[in-house]
């Protein structure tokens, strides 16, 4: 099922919490609404479900105006962060509460059957007697799915479902929703503040600020080609240095640091630690290490420029690099965007 949003706008009182969003999801695409707190992502989860109504514009389902479609119509299934599980009732119970109270009529027999079915495909088979409170946080959001899937949604709204989890089992659990997805194809919308889990998880990312899309595309379009400061500082990680663009070449004091397109004049300057490389001969951009921190991966070495600007920069394990050493780093790919104010 398509999903259209068309210039919607949602107000609270005089807080305007989404501001003329359009939108496309296509039929089986898993796309995630990612942004900071507040900047509408459950808002426009909410209207989709319809469980909150646009003050102006449309959402689609397919070619269908969505507005009038009351929830339980709109065949949309949802798992929320602390939408829980019925604790008096067992998993199997809790599985099957949609199918009873859907206008389908199924026997019982078929409700337990899709049970069984569901159970094993969230890789929880055997568990359908025990209570909530009797199993993981994890494989309790792999019964929310299963209840979620239960009724045949045309689309699935994920609010942070896995928010509340440590990060291994949100990794494992990411994982598997993407198995589950490419099974069975179901159009699916997933809020996150997790720029990892989003670009990991997603066909396609929506970037929000304030009510407003301030990037889309795929995961590989955003990392590589973030259109604005917010965009990078959001999706992580980087190095935020100032300097000076003139004719194409960014210099940072007497360092020309990069060549790349931006208008003449102070700029600010984002690099990924990976997109630096350390030369202990000098080379680059002066700096002098101020810690080390020795991971798996490599080693991570913070440093900080003349002027003080503080740098994050990745080398091979095997790589000697002490505090207090004097170094070079070379910038191989920047982001920069006019230094306003
Ligand atoms: N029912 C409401 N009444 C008044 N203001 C609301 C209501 N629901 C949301 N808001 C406001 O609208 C803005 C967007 O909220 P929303 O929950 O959509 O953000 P979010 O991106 O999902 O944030 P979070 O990641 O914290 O859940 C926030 O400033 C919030 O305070």
């Amino acid at each position: 099922m398509k999903i259209t949003l068309d210039k919607v706008v949602k107000t609270f009182d005089t807080f305007r919490a989404v501001h003329g969003v359009s939108l496309e999801i296509e039929s089986g695409e898993l796309l995630a609404l990612l942004g900071p707190s507040g900047s509408g992502k459950t808002t426009i989860l909410r209207m989709v479900a319809g469980l909150e109504f646009a003050d102006s514009g449309r959402i689609l389902f397919g070619d269908v105006d969505a507005t009038h479609i009351p929830v339980r119509d709109r065949g949309v299934g949802f798992v929320f962060q602390h939408y829980a599980l019925f604790p008096h009732m067992t998993v199997a119970e809790n599985i099957a509460f949609g199918m009873k109270v859907s206008r389908q009529r199924r026997s019982r027999e078929e409700i337990a059957a899709r049970v069984q079915e569901l159970l094993t495909l969230v890789k929880l088979p055997g568990l359908g007697n025990r209570y909530p409170s009797q199993i993981s946080g994890g494989q309790r959001q792999r019964v929310a799915l299963a209840r979620a899937l239960a009724v045949d949604p045309k689309v699935l709204l994920l609010d942070e479902p896995f928010g509340a989890l440590d990060a291994n089992v949100r990794r494992d659990l990411r994982r598997w929703l993407r198995e589950i997805h490419q099974e069975l194809g179901i159009t699916t919308i997933f809020v996150t503040h997790d720029q990892e889990e989003a670009l990991d998880l997603a066909d396609r990312v929506v970037i929000l600020d304030q009510g407003r899309i301030a990037q889309m595309g795929t995961p590989r379009e955003v990392c590589r080609n973030p259109n604005s400061a917010f965009v990078t500082r959001f999706l992580g990680d980087a190095n935020r240095l100032e300097g000076v663009a003139a004719r194409g070449a960014i210099r940072i004091g007497n360092t020309e640091v990069i060549r790349t397109a931006v208008a003449d004049g102070p700029v600010e300057i984002y690099v990924r630690p990976g997109d630096l490389v350390w030369s202990a001969e000098g080379q680059g951009l002066p700096v002098t290490v101020t810690r080390v921190i020795d991971r798996a991966s490599g080693r991570r070495v913070l440093a900080s420029t003349e002027s003080g600007f503080p740098l994050e920069l990745d080398v091979d394990v095997g790589v000697d690099v002490e505090v207090g050493a004097r170094g070079g780093v070379l910038v191989r790919r920047a982001s920069a965007y006019p230094l306003r104010g």
